[in-house]
């Protein structure tokens, strides 16, 4: 088992520790880029950026699901579209662990049953602290309303810069890429799924 090193329970903040091992990657990987790890200045870094992946990743610790758990019923029959949008996310891609910064437009057409809006966006986040393709992760936004919500549609639309070809590679800046899935009523009903994206600002 690796020792845990790292700031402990003498620190007032309370911060994790961090594992020796996941110290000494980030150590190397410092002096493999140039720089000297046993400069005063980055001594602490490798604990500092551990405990930052740990957040930017906080995703794996749950199932976002769960928040989908409470519903609301007695919603006067509304059945019409529920939208969330302009929502801001971060997240990181699986290719090069470089940032993904950009927004989401989650709605749905509801079933008699509605969720407190703020948990659409606990959804988008708890999906988008991992490791990620933009894709995948609208995918699994969508998959998961729909299993949950059970809902009559669910469109779901993320527009994002990745920092891989903004900051490094093509280092094209201000490039955008657009996702979407549409399932049950706005992928079936072309009058739906125009109805829908013109709400989200796409019409
Ligand atoms: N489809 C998709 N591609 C992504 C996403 N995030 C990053 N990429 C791309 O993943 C690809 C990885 O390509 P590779 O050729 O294996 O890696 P690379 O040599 O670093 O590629 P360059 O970025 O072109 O320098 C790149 O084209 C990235 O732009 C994403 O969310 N979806
Ligand atoms: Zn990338």
């Amino acid at each position: 088992m690796s020792s845990l090193v790292g700031p402990d329970e003498d620190d007032p903040r309370g911060k994790p520790p961090v594992p020796q091992n996941v110290q000494d990657a980030i150590r190397t990987l410092i002096e493999w880029t140039g720089d000297d790890p046993e400069r005063e200045g980055l001594l602490d870094t490798p604990a500092r950026v551990a405990r930052a992946w740990k957040e930017y990743c906080i995703g794996y610790t749950e199932d976002p699901a769960v928040h989908l758990g409470r519903v609301f019923e007695e919603v006067g029959g509304y059945n019409e579209i529920v939208l969330l949008k302009d929502i801001p996310f971060q997240s990181h891609c699986e290719h090069h662990m470089a940032p993904i910064i950009g927004k989401a437009a989650i709605a749905y057409l509801p079933n008699d049953r509605v969720v407190g809006i703020s948990k659409l966006a606990r959804v988008l986040h708890g999906f988008a602290r991992r490791l990620q393709v933009q894709e995948r992760l609208t995918a699994e936004v969508a998959d998961c309303i729909w299993e949950n919500l059970q809902p009559q549609g669910v469109a779901v639309v993320i527009d994002a810069q990745h920092a891989c070809m903004t900051a490094r590679g093509v280092r094209t800046p201000g490039v955008g890429m657009v996702t979407s899935r549409m399932m049950g009523t706005f992928l079936e009903d072309q009058r739906s799924r125009k109805e829908v994206l013109s709400l989200m600002g796409y019409g």
